[in-house]
């Protein structure tokens, strides 16, 4: 179970009147931008919960939090019951993270990769080498194993880098935007894989623009605007919100209805 409250989190703006300086906005106050302000929500062993909102709402940063890469500055993160702000070496052993660069090694095929993030976490050649032939075959990466990382399309990077991500068997896993740059059929192979750690009993989060994908997959959703959770339920709770139980006009509805 990962269990958020009250996340918050600001980043020191630019001087006003530098080249860099940001447009005004409701979270710009004093020189600093509260990126994420109140972010609450939970997410349960073999449940999917889908991180949604508009860009700039906060989400890359509040799973940047989560995974431990930011500190917050307000709200607590725990994880099966560990508090990751006193513990975040439990996140780096125990969490998979997929964040937006892949972070992969150019001159090293995609096979090696993975398996050189396995090793950091510890595991033995032969575990490692089983793990990898497992996540290559649900992934479908065959093709391109022994290829360099540098010389693999977009999509293939992309999977290589979530099966970086997972090699270790996390028990809880963070994807942010999993699916870009995937085509229909890698997109597809990528949300079965998603899916599947419901059957695990892995508590799985993952932000998204495509509500075809919450719609598929989440149990659970997040909805987050302007750096507050707008609302966090099961997906009926937010289908009927408008009254419609279209998921498309249900999240239009709450984000105009924020402002
Ligand atoms: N290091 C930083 N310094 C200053 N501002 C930042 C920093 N990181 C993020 N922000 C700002 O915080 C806000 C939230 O950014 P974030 O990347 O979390 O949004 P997002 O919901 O993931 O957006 P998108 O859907 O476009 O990926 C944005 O206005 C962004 O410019």
């Amino acid at each position: 179970m990962i269990e958020v409250s009250g996340l918050a989190k600001r980043f020191r703006l630019p001087k006003r009147g530098s080249k860099t300086a940001m447009a005004r906005d409701p979270r710009d106050h004093d020189g600093w931008f509260h990126a994420v302000r109140d972010v609450s929500f939970r997410c349960a062993p073999g449940e999917v919960l889908g991180l949604l909102g508009p860009n700039g709402a906060g989400k890359t940063t509040t799973l940047r939090l989560l995974s431990t890469a930011l500190t917050p500055d307000a709200g607590s993160i725990h994880a099966n019951g560990v508090d990751l702000l006193a513990d975040p070496l439990f996140a780096r052993r125990h969490i998979g993270f997929l964040s937006g660069s892949t972070g992969l090694y150019g001159r090293l095929t995609a096979r090696e990769n993975i398996e050189y993030f396995g090793r950091l976490h510890g595991m033995t050649p032969a575990h490692l080498k089983q793990r990898c032939d497992h996540l290559f075959e649900l992934l479908q990466m065959h093709e391109y194993g022994n290829k360099r990382a540098d010389q693999l399309s977009t999509g293939m990077k992309q999977k290589c880098a979530i099966a970086r991500t997972v090699v270790h068997e996390p028990r809880i896993v963070i994807l942010d935007e999993p699916t870009t740059g995937l085509d229909v059929m890698s997109a597809k192979i990528l949300l079965d894989f998603i899916a599947s750690y419901k059957a695990l009993g892995v508590p799985l989060i993952f932000s998204t623009h495509h509500l075809h994908e919450v719609e598929k997959l989440c149990d659970r959703v997040c909805v987050i605007n302007h750096g507050k959770t707008a609302f966090h339920g099961s997906m009926d709770q937010l289908r009927h919100l408008g009254g419609s139980a279209d998921l498309y006009d249900a999240f239009v509805g709450l984000i105009n209805q924020e402002g």
